[in-house]
């Protein structure tokens, strides 16, 4: 792909993209385990088990493996603690990252058309969003639990395009992770990613996206300003 682009929309993941969520997953994580007598995991597990929704974090905290399916005994117990906690504790650690502030300024100064996709369910999205101030940045925030399927599936990217009557061709997508590649290769967007998010554990240059991105710093040379669009 040859930058820089004019895209007519541009999605933006939330955790490991906008914001470092770890903190206060971990705390919740480690509390939920601690009210059911087993170890805490701590922050480096956390930081690996984050992109795929809040059950699958629950399944994997209980079974301390990325790939492990919780007894459904097990689950159905601590699913509700760990929601409760994360209710009380959505923004109380959680930080944007350096340049996330500057970066949505350019992109609404640019006119871009912004939306928010996450697989976060959307009782925790919006008040993270209100409480980091970056709710107004997106004119729609599509999360886990708002449609049938989330990422990867390209079926909320898709219901974002659609909104914005924007081509699947003339779309971006902004994330951390495989699951924002995967989704976005699906819907036929391009694809940035950013380097510093949670992917896993793995390198995300290898899920090979359009782009890697330090920060959100880099994106006014991969981006020519939206204006130029109508110009
Ligand atoms: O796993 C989650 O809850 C959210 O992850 P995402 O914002 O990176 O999609
Ligand atoms: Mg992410």
């Amino acid at each position: 792909m040859q930058f820089p682009i004019t895209p007519g929309m541009i999605l933006i993941d939330l955790d490991g993209t906008l914001v470092d969520s770890v903190p206060d997953l971990t705390f919740c994580v480690d509390a939920m385990m601690a009210r059911l007598g087993r170890p805490a995991r701590g922050e480096a597990a956390v930081r690996e088990w984050v992109g795929n929704g809040v059950e699958r974090l629950v399944s994997r905290a209980l079974t301390g493996s990325l790939d492990g399916e919780a007894d459904p005994a097990d689950y159905a117990r601590a699913l509700p603690i760990f929601l409760e906690l994360y209710r009380d504790n959505t923004a109380a650690r959680s930080v944007l990252y350096p340049g996330v502030v500057e970066g949505l300024d350019l992109l609404r100064a640019g006119g871009y058309a912004l939306g928010c996709v996450t697989n976060k369910a959307a009782r925790f999205t919006e008040p993270l969003l209100e409480s980091l101030g970056i709710r107004d940045a997106f004119e729609i925030v599509i999360s886990g639990d708002t449609l049938p399927e989330k990422k990867p599936s390209p079926v909320p990217l898709l219901h974002a395009a659609d909104h914005f009557a924007v081509a699947p061709a003339d779309a971006l997508m902004l994330g951390d992770s495989v699951s924002d590649v995967k989704a976005a290769r699906a819907a036929g967007f391009a694809v940035i990613c950013v380097s510093y998010g949670y992917n896993h554990g793995q390198d995300i240059r290898s899920a090979k996206p359009d782009a890697v991105i330090d920060s959100f710093a880099e994106l006014g040379q991969l981006l020519t300003d939206g204006a130029a669009r109508v110009a």
